[in-house]
């Protein structure tokens, strides 16, 4: 097991090439936010932006339009009902992030199904919040793209049917082999735990001061703006890097802090990436 420290932000964190634009940086899709969740979406897409992506848009809930604009102007938004504009968006993104907030009744169930199928090979799609619920109630099968995974320990349990309390390092590495063997799982928790493959990375810092909602769609907007843009760095070492800087900064605030707040978090993603860029 690999323990997750300041080194991994040096293969994945650099300083921004002259000759570049916003295309250089990704474009990302951020799916999710129902009329209930609809800030979930508004913090994927301030930590995809605040993270540093190229070009954010948001496919939602129309009734979520108006306050993601005004938390975010850098953001594009779309009716996430409009399945011909949902696929061009798709075809067009280099990262696809689905499921924060998007609920589990039938337009949640359609909009899960349009996007899987929608993915194309060289794309990373983050799957996250209730659409890991949905493909574990529905057994969706995973679509053929790089296929990151951000359950909590109830999420991973309704994936892999193994209980919270019978989540052994061991138990988890042989479900996703057998489930998901492709994809990245970041299992979010105390020390939150990365597998790929034969690897695991764990996090060794962070803590209960951030135990908020929106923490996770927080670092899922994170991980997407981190492979957005950076790479020249493998895929797990972008996750293991986003990961690492979600709680890190969470940390340093904490020094005055008794809870860390998610857009806190996003709000702080620049100076801290400006300190750790080589
Ligand atoms: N502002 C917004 O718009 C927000 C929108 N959000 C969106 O809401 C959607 C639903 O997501 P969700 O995580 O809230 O609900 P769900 O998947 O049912 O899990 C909760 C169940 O699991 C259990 N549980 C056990 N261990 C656990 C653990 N380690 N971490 C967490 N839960 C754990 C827990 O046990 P209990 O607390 O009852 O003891 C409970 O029974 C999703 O799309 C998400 O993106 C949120 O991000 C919040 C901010
Ligand atoms: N006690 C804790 N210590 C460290 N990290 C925590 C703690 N509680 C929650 N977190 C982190 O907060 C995030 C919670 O994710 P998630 O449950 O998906 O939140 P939400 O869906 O509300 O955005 C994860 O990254 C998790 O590791
Ligand atoms: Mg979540």
């Amino acid at each position: 097991m690999i323990i997750l420290t300041d080194k991994i932000l040096e293969n994945v964190i650099k300083k921004r090439p002259l000759h570049s634009y916003k295309g250089t940086y990704g474009r990302i899709v951020v799916i999710g936010g129902n009329p209930n969740y609809g800030g979930a979406v508004i913090m994927n897409a301030l930590a995809s932006v605040y993270g540093g992506a190229g070009l954010v848009t948001v496919a939602t809930d129309p009734s979520n339009f108006t306050a993601l604009h005004a938390h975010l102007p850098e953001a594009m938004v779309t009716d996430y009902h409009d399945t011909t504009q949902l696929q061009i968006l798709i075809k067009n993104a280099d990262v696809v992030l689905l499921g924060s907030g998007l609920g589990e009744d039938d337009t949640a169930y359609h909009v899960l199904q349009d996007t899987l199928a929608a993915v194309t090979l060289n794309q990373t799609l983050i799957i996250d919040g209730s659409a890991l619920s949905l493909i574990a109630l529905h057994h969706f099968p995973l679509p053929n793209t790089h296929v990151i995974l951000t359950p909590h320990q109830m999420e991973w349990q309704r994936l892999s049917q193994i209980k919270i309390d019978d989540q052994s390092l061991e138990r988890n590495q042989s479900a996703l082999q057998q489930l998901f063997p492709d994809a990245v799982l970041v299992l979010k928790q105390y020390h939150t735990q990365i597998y790929h493959q034969q690897q695991v990375m764990s996090l060794t810092i962070g803590g209960p001061h951030q135990a908020t909602g929106g923490m996770g769609d927080t670092l899922a907007g994170i991980i997407a703006s981190f492979v957005a843009q950076f790479h020249s760095a493998k895929l797990v070492d972008c996750v293991g890097a986003a990961v690492y800087t979600h709680s890190a900064i969470a940390d340093e605030l904490s020094i005055t802090q008794y809870v860390t707040l998610p857009t806190q978090i996003s709000m702080a993603l620049p100076i801290f990436m400006k300190k750790h860029a080589n």
